[in-house]
């Protein structure tokens, strides 16, 4: 299947994903002066509920926090979207080193880390089904610069020893994404894909222009899970990210001057 390695990695993924050729591609590299500011952008209102934090999956490409889905308490609303979106999902890609690691860049800058809070569109019935629908999902990407350790990670750092293999998960309860979200919310928007296949293009993405921290150690932490499945030989999972992709004549808004 698909990876991140020589053989299957982001340049391989056109075989499998002939979308990832497509008009609507994510990551992008965002160049701030050509992001057009939007005054009739709303403000993001992101209204999570730690009650309905569910799991922590490794998942063999990256690892993820599941939330329950099945009731609308942890919503993201405003911004540029219109309606009720569930959060299904964090998780975050990441390098073998701190010089790179993010999917989107900011003037070509790369951060070593890079957050995504994936929502669904609650007009579909499932994230399954709004997956395939233009306006199904909105992902909120964070960045993470290196600087002092960001206490807010470390209830997740430390779960990492316990889904150390692809397909292990533990239970994860009572956990308040919100508490990962930088100071300001303003963010740049673009219309464009999952980074993962199927590469859907079906995503809203907001991303957030101030970046979260993360200290070295903490970066380290990431590093120690693994792509393999236990007893497989042990792959660091690390340097799961697609590059920036073609913008091919879309706009990106920013939601401030
Ligand atoms: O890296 S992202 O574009 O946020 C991928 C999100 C994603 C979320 C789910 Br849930 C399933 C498949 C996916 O590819
Ligand atoms: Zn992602």
């Amino acid at each position: 299947g698909w990876g991140y390695g020589a053989a299957n990695g982001p340049d391989k993924w056109a075989a499998d994903y002939p979308v990832a050729n497509g008009p609507r591609q994510s990551p992008i590299n965002i160049v701030s002066r050509d992001a057009q500011y939007d005054s009739s952008l709303k403000p993001l209102k992101l209204c999570y509920d730690p009650s309905n934090s569910n799991s922590i999956l490794n998942n063999g490409h990256s690892f993820q926090v599941d939330f329950l889905d099945d009731v609308d308490s942890s919503t993201l609303t405003g911004g540029p979207i219109s309606g009720t979106y569930r959060l299904k999902q964090f998780h975050f890609h990441w390098g073998a080193s701190d010089e790179r690691g993010s999917e989107h860049t900011v003037n070509g800058v790369k951060f070593p880390c890079e957050l995504h809070l994936v929502h669904w569109n609650t007009r579909y019935p499932s994230f399954g089904e709004a997956a395939s629908e233009p306006d199904g999902l909105a992902v909120v990407g964070v960045f993470l610069k290196i600087g002092a350790a960001n206490p807010r990670l470390q209830k997740v750092l430390d779960a990492l020893e316990d889904i150390k293999t692809k397909g292990t998960q533990r239970t994860f309860p009572d956990f308040d994404a919100k508490t990962l979200l930088p100071g300001s919310l303003n963010y740049w928007t673009y219309d464009g894909s999952l980074t993962t296949p199927p590469l859907l293009e079906s995503v809203t993405w907001i991303v957030l222009k101030e970046p979260i921290s993360v200290s070295p150690v903490q970066m380290a932490r990431f590093r120690s899970l693994l792509f393999n499945a236990a007893g497989e030989f042990p792959c660091c999972m690390m340097d799961n990210y697609r590059p920036p992709q073609p913008l091919k004549g879309r706009q990106v808004r920013a939601s401030f001057k």
